[in-house]
């Protein structure tokens, strides 16, 4: 089972998934450098060198972050020394002695950006002061606004601004609790609740690789139900269903919050106790197989009797990677299964010279 990492996970803060924030972020990183670039080069020709240098510099610092953002890991202070620098010189050229009245309509860009790269709640925080400031700049550079038709322009640009932030967020928020549930579906299993196979084979990836560092052991159980067919084939396709969700509040009754139980498939499931070894592990596993033997599916009535056999695999000293824990852990449930069924098999069995000896 390789453990294939997740690339585009969600941005720390809401807003897009991580890779599609890099991208976009790094387009405007790129054409805000160009446009700065050309508008310095208008500068540098019309003799403004001051300026022109002013804007030579930013636009090469833009380029050089377009290409760093390639690489790094955490995007939200990039995407801060993006935004507060931006939106700042947005209010002063409302302010600045040669501006024009329609310079306020750069303004209403700091919504849409802001959510896009942030996120719903600190789009929100960053947006409201920027806005604000922003209006105050406006009414206070403009006063002859403030009475007669100025004001009927005035309202209009606060009215649409106003929609503009309202659409954003309504918009935002809609788009994140879709994409929340989007990913629960895909990581999820439709019938248990519990996580599913591929999700599963990611986290043993990532729990192998923290396990590397930290020097800690992990284990992996797998642990499939007996007869299951027998229960379908008696009481029907739904009481099989009941007793796939019941074996799972089972086992997650006994859990900690950090192992984590997925269905693997069928009546296969799998759960990954980290920060343990076999040894230490070994009681709850008993527990847990205990447990569902000990407790039927009450059904219409009925108690249909389950039981579950167990193989269990420990990281590194049964595998190096998912892959051959897996396989180790599935060996050993197998051999459990013919060997009568429900039981825990942590260990395997060599045959030297026609004699049966424990391997481990
Ligand atoms: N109700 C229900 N049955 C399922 C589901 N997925 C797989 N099955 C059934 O699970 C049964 C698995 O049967 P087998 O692979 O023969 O395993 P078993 O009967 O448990 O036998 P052993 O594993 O050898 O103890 C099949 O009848 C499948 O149709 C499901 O989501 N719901």
């Amino acid at each position: 089972m390789p453990g294939k990492r997740l690339k585009n996970a969600p941005h720390a803060d809401g807003g897009l998934e991580q890779e599609d924030s890099r991208a976009l972020l790094r387009v405007i990183y790129l054409v805000t450098g160009l446009t700065i670039g050309f508008f310095g080069i208008l500068q540098a020709l019309n003799g403004r060198t001051p300026l022109a240098t002013v804007e030579a510099c930013a636009c090469l610092l833009l380029l050089i972050g377009a290409v760093c953002l390639g690489r790094v890991r955490n995007l939200t202070p990039w995407i801060y020394l993006y935004l507060l620098p931006t939106y700042s010189f947005l209010i002063y050229i409302i302010v600045m002695p040669e501006a024009s009245v329609s310079a306020f309509v750069w303004v209403f860009m700091i919504p849409v950006m802001t959510y896009l790269l942030l996120g719903k709640r600190a789009g929100f925080v960053v947006t409201v002061p920027f806005a604000v400031v922003a209006i105050a700049a406006y009414m206070l550079k403009h006063p002859e606004q403030l009475e007669g038709a100025g004001l009927i322009d005035l309202g209009n640009a606060l009215l649409c601004g106003l929609l503009i932030m309202l659409f954003v967020h309504v918009y935002e928020s809609r788009r994140a609790a879709a994409q929340l549930l989007l990913r629960h579906m895909a990581e999820s299993d439709g019938l248990t609740g519990v996580a599913n196979r591929s999700s599963f084979q990611r986290e043993l990836g990532n729990s192998i690789a923290l396990a590397r560092r930290s020097g800690h052991a992990l284990v992996l159980v797998i642990l499939d139900l007996d007869h299951f067919k027998a229960i379908n084939d008696r009481w029907g396709h739904e009481a099989g269903d009941q007793a796939l969700r019941h074996v799972c509040n089972c086992l997650q009754g006994r859990l900690r919050g950090t192992d984590l139980l997925a269905r693997l498939g069928g009546e296969e499931f799998g759960i990954l106790l980290r920060d343990t070894d076999t040894a230490h592990a070994l009681p709850l596993v008993e527990q847990l197989r205990a447990q569902i033997a000990r407790h039927p599916l009450d059904y219409r009535g009925e108690q249909i009797p389950l039981s579950a056999t167990f193989g269990m695999a420990e990281w590194p000293s049964d595998g190096s990677d998912g892959d051959q824990l897996y396989r180790c852990a599935d060996r050993r449930l197998y051999r459990g299964k013919h060997q009568g069924r429900n039981q825990l098999v942590f260990h395997d069995v060599l045959i030297i010279d026609g004699i049966r000896t424990d391997a481990g």
